[in-house]
């Protein structure tokens, strides 16, 4: 690496689990093989561990910021909770913190009170109750005393609200609490907040019809998807491989049915890694751009933690090309470095604004976004999220793509792609951008190049969505220096 910067839901397991006797036996603390961590918490042994493992795990993400695909899986580790334990426990952290903000608004209006006048332990607590009462097919009964055991547990003097509370919840269904708190408000009804609402509402212009979609796709979680590296396996060899499917668009995309993408010998080995479809689509649409004139030469301007960097290396080492790879943060940039290892990548530390080796022919800005196109992958993102990140970002995006038209040859070809549908963060972006090079910039028709791919917009640009591609919602524009 070079570090100057070049100074350059529902589960039905979790139903099927709370329905089984064995369960609710486990429900009240009665679980053997295994059972709580004894050496933890002499008052643990009164809940369970899946639910113990998921009340910790959001209790991380709301106190410590953490992230549930991180915290979890160490949670889960530790306290050995393995197959159908380990799914139960899963489904009811990131139910709960991808429904937080409707969770609340029923918790609020059960407890007459504002969420944030409950104290956090109770708080979440409550959370993981009420996702039981209203989203899970646990019992009530199982719901309400496995949360009170928990509340017993961290909160004693909660214990008779808790309760009230709880039991106040569950006299009603889901769909009652809509009707009652907002009918018609998709963005109760899908845990969304407003103003990511709005944003997708703007984002699909013309087909406002398919928000709900667009938003019951966002409370799917993601499936596993692999790219199989151009060069070292091909995504048939790698489906079989793998007992995965050969995805339906890219050449190189295998959707995988479930497991650790980690265990499959192809990813160890370095001959796939783990992508989204849509992000292989853009990285390759820049790559197959017709050019005039030299190849040689590519930029990756926002290359960590180094996904498309390692398509695009893969695909120029068959042609004879190398790609500069450019990230600002230190950490980052050595996941970069450790996932292009063998290719002909090199990597730099530093901002992508200030990187000064001119006349690239391809040039990626993979732009830092708000990420509102991969909220399946994340529970907790979208309440994390908030309005005022986009003025920042909105500036770096514009910042980041002169640059990387600065950077690029007369006849060369930048890709700006975001995860992102916000229109702040895509065609806005672009258009002001464009206008600034007072017409030396020509607009491509992105959508050719992502060849299966069909209504991906009007454009020139391209827009993918989860609920009508399977993809996350990455914008692609594709821009000629003249
Ligand atoms: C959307 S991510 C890129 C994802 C990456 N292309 C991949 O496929 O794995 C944006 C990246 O840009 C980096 N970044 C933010 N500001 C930057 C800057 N001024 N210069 C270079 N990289 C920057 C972020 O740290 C982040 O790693």
């Amino acid at each position: 690496m070079t570090g100057d910067g070049h100074s350059r839901p529902r589960g039905d397991r979790a139903g099927g689990r709370a329905s089984d006797p064995r369960s609710r036996g486990a429900s009240n603390g009665n679980r053997g093989a295994a059972g709580p961590d004894r050496s933890r918490d002499r008052q643990q042994h009164r809940v369970d561990p899946p639910r113990w493992v998921a009340f910790q795990a959001i209790s991380a993400v709301h106190r410590d910021d953490g992230y549930a695909n991180l915290v979890l899986p160490k949670l889960l580790a530790e306290h050995r909770i393995r197959g159908l334990d380990a799914a139960f426990a899963t489904e009811l952290t990131y139910g709960t913190l991808r429904l937080g903000g409707s969770l609340d608004t029923v918790i609020a209006a059960a407890a007459d009170r504002a969420v944030e006048r409950i104290d956090p332990p109770t708080r979440d607590a409550l959370r993981l109750g009420a996702y039981q009462l209203l989203h899970m097919r646990v019992p009530a009964h199982a719901a309400v005393s496995t949360t009170v055991d928990l509340v017993r547990t961290v909160a004693p003097g909660a214990i008779g609200f808790a309760n009230a509370v709880l039991r106040r919840i569950g006299q009603r269904d889901w769909q009652t609490w809509l009707d009652e708190l907002g009918p018609g408000d998709l963005a109760l009804r899908y845990a969304h907040p407003p103003w990511v609402v709005r944003a997708f509402s703007d984002a699909l212009k013309d087909r406002k019809d398919e928000l709900e979609d667009l938003l019951a796709a966002d409370n799917t979680p993601a499936p596993v998807h692999l790219c199989a590296r151009p060069g070292r396996i091909t995504a048939r060899e790698l489906a079989e491989e793998t007992g995965g499917v050969v995805g339906p668009f890219g050449a190189y995309a295998v959707h995988l049915p479930d497991g650790a993408p980690g265990d499959h010998p192809a990813v160890r080995d370095g001959l796939a890694h783990v992508q989204d479809e849509g992000s292989q689509l853009v990285a390759a649409a820049l790559a197959d751009a017709p050019l005039d004139g030299t190849d040689r030469r590519w930029l990756d301007l926002c290359a960590g933690p180094g996904g498309k960097a390692a398509l695009l290396g893969s695909l120029a080492a068959l042609r004879g090309a190398e790609v500069a790879a450019v990230e600002v943060a230190p950490h980052r940039a050595r996941l970069v470095e450790h996932a292009v290892r063998g290719l002909p990548v090199e990597v730099y530390c530093g901002d992508g604004r200030d990187f000064d080796a001119p006349a690239y022919d391809r040039v990626l800005v993979d732009a830092p976004c708000t990420g509102l196109g991969a909220l399946r992958r994340r529970p907790e993102a979208r309440w994390r999220r908030q309005p005022n990140d986009l003025p920042p970002l909105t500036r770096l995006q514009r910042e980041l793509l002169r640059s990387a038209l600065d950077l690029t040859r007369p006849g060369g070809i930048v890709a700006y792609v975001t995860c992102s549908p916000h229109i702040n963060e895509t065609r806005m972006a672009v258009d002001e951008t464009i206008r600034r090079f007072d017409g030396r910039i020509e607009r491509l028709d992105a959508r050719p190049l992502m060849e299966n791919v069909t209504d991906s917009g009007d454009g020139p640009w391209a827009q993918l969505w989860p609920h009508r591609h399977g993809t996350d919602a990455m914008f692609l524009a594709l821009l000629k220096r003249v």
